[in-house]
């Protein structure tokens, strides 16, 4: 089926248009109807905007927003849509009349449609937004409409969930209903049937392959790694600022996880710190393809002339193509070692030097030659690398702002760690770095939104649902409501008790769901928060930031996570009381025998 009904009819106008390869910015900025090019890395504040565009573009962006709250609220993009018969009824109850008794009268009136009340709808139109993220006005609608509602842009229509029970029955009561809809439409061509878009049997199959290769000695084992791409990256920031540089660390954040999730899923180094290979920049263009998918005004690329002839659809098939043949190539060599070792496996098997998701799969016999192995591991590839990448990327830019939250996060920092690289031992010790990264992914959920079509006629709160309707779970709403949060919009790591548990959906009752929830629930849950938490101490421990004088401010856009539109330009300098030991004992990636399996969960429960 055409992805024809995608995110871009929620995008309402173009984001910034940019591209990102090679830890460059090219940022299309439409000033006064000229389009001007700027990149920006590393540039220590030139090439920044002038402060008085700067300064309008701030007044036109609040004045629009005002606007938008002012013609929201008073219900001009309300579709009435009360029949006479449900007029009646809701005249009748506010005299007093018990729900019972309508109920009960109503019964003999007929008319299934008018025996339920219906989902409030709004009308939306491509020029109400602005430069916006779409889940920026989503919030908008949510404080008119409340916790379920459907918006129309045009012939689709979509419903959006921020409410917490529905999203629960969604995501967990009654996930069987719903398959993953526009989002596998759109990500077929470089996911296939992996993991994330892949629904029904197929999913239940893969699911119960997968979810076994991330135990919790694999995760252990990951430490070295963590430790090892976060000393690469600390190495390149202290070059820049000896240099007295900027660093973009949204793109730097990238290459760090890039590095880390390709020698965790399929133990390639793709050294994308140090160099850019062909497969790092091919990695990077099937990526941002699937990011621009999911932001176009139409499918173009299911136009059947523009197929052949767009410059821009040979190249990702170009870079489709090379990916493919590195992850046979690997396929393969994963698996002349598998041969030749002398397999046990086990429930907790592991390679000690591939201990690879891609090596568990195959000794535990998955099929090589299928497709479905490669639409795998390109699933983790992309689900773990994006999203890490962003929670990375915002929560800098939150320790920045907030400069009580990061010398309390240093002093835990310093005091469990010295100058040693974190072991997962080390985990539950640091328990306000981990309510750091709870806090970061509460302000800032990566994906805003769950993507879901309904697969058969269901009940969502007191409204019933069609088969066949598309639905968005606002994360964003969910984790911005400030019927859930106290001063919903600030960070503020302390919400979260040190001692309680460590906040999950289940616990927060569905207000919270960085994860998801349910059975499609994030299979790198923990691999992610231990990856993110390694990368912020040792960050923490030898560097003070902050974000570079003069860079434009950090705006958000959408792709598949929340980016900035201009890069997080940061200037760092070497913290003066870390004293920097060079000979830093670096754990290997060999999994350490005296690593419990029991000590991963209880360091994050
Ligand atoms: C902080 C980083 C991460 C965040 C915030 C995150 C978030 C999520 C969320 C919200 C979902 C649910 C999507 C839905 O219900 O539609 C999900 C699913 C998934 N995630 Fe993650 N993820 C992260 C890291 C990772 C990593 C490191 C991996 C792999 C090693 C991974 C692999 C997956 C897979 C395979 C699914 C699909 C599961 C299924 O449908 O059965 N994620 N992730």
């Amino acid at each position: 089926m055409a992805a024809t009904a995608n995110l871009s009819l929620l995008q309402f106008s173009p984001q910034t248009p940019h591209t990102r390869l090679h830890g460059y910015k090219f940022n299309n900025v439409k000033l006064n109807g000229r389009c001007v090019t700027r990149c920006s890395n590393s540039v220590n504040g030139k090439g920044f905007k002038d402060d008085s565009v700067k300064n309008v573009e701030k007044l036109l962006e609040e004045k629009r927003r005002v606007e938008l709250s002012a013609r929201i609220s008073p219900g001009e993009f309300t579709v009435q849509q009360s029949s006479f018969q449900s007029q009646l009824k809701n005249n009748l109850s506010k005299l007093g009349l018990p729900k019972k008794v309508l109920e009960f009268i109503f019964s003999f009136a007929g008319g299934p449609e008018d025996d339920h009340p219906r989902i409030p709808e709004a009308k939306g139109s491509a020029k109400i937004i602005g430069g916006e993220p779409f889940f920026i006005p989503l919030y908008k609608f949510y404080q008119k409409y409340g916790g379920i509602f459907k918006i129309t842009f045009g012939p689709k229509s979509f419903i959006i969930v921020s409410d917490p029970s529905i999203a629960k029955h969604i995501l967990k009561n009654n996930p069987k209903a719903y398959s993953k809809g526009i989002l596998a439409e759109i990500l077929e061509f470089v996911m296939g049937k992996g993991l994330i878009p892949a629904d029904g049997e197929i999913w239940r199959v893969r699911r119960r392959a997968i979810v076994p290769a991330l135990h919790q000695k694999f995760v252990a084992a990951m430490f070295g790694l963590f430790g090892e791409a976060t000393d690469r990256l600390i190495k390149k920031i202290d070059a820049a600022a000896l240099d007295g540089e900027d660093v973009e660390m949204e793109s730097l954040f990238s290459r760090l996880t890039l590095d880390v999730i390709g020698k965790a899923v399929f133990n390639y180094e793709f050294d994308s710190l140090k160099v850019d290979t062909g497969i790092v920049e091919a990695v990077y263009t099937v990526l941002r393809e699937a990011e621009d998918r999911s932001v176009a005004p139409i499918p173009f690329w299911e136009i059947p002339i523009w197929k052949d002839i767009s410059p821009q659809l040979k190249k990702v098939n170009k870079a489709l193509k090379l990916v493919n043949e590195t992850l046979d190539g690997l396929i393969a060599i994963c698996k002349k070692m598998v041969e030749e070792e002398e397999l046990q496996f086990h429930e907790e098997y592991m390679n000690e030097q591939d201990p690879s998701i891609l090596h568990f799969l195959l000794a535990s016999g998955d099929d090589v030659t299928s497709k479905q192995l490669r639409d795998d591991l390109m699933t983790l590839l992309i689900a773990g690398h994006e999203t890490s990448a962003a929670v990375l990327t915002w929560t800098f830019y939150l320790l920045s702002k907030e400069p009580s939250a990061l010398a309390k996060l240093r002093k835990e920092v310093d005091s469990v760690l010295g100058d040693r690289f974190p072991t997962v031992e080390d985990m539950k010790k640091l328990k306000y770095t981990t309510r750091v990264i709870n806090e970061s992914l509460r302000l800032y959920p990566q994906p805003p939104v769950l993507i879901r079509r309904s697969l058969e006629d269901d009940v969502l709160g007191e409204y019933p649902v069609k088969k066949g309707e598309d639905i968005f779970i606002s994360v964003w709403n969910l984790h911005r409501s400030p019927k859930h949060w106290e001063d919903a919009d600030k960070f503020n790591p302390k919400r979260w008790p040190l001692d309680g548990p460590n906040p999950n959906e289940t616990n927060q009752n569905f207000s919270y769901l960085p994860f998801g929830g349910g059975p499609r629930k994030c299979v790198g849950d923990m691999f992610a928060t231990f990856e993110t938490m390694v990368a912020v101490a040792m960050l923490v421990r030898r560097f003070d930031f902050q974000l570079a004088l003069g860079a434009p401010p950090v705006k958000m856009t959408t792709g598949a996570t929340i980016h900035t539109t201009e890069g997080l330009n940061m200037t760092f300098t070497r913290r003066k009381i870390a004293p920097i030991v060079p000979t830093l004992e670096i754990p290997t990636l060999n999994i350490n025998a005296e690593v419990k399996s029991d000590e991963v969960s209880s360091a994050i429960s």
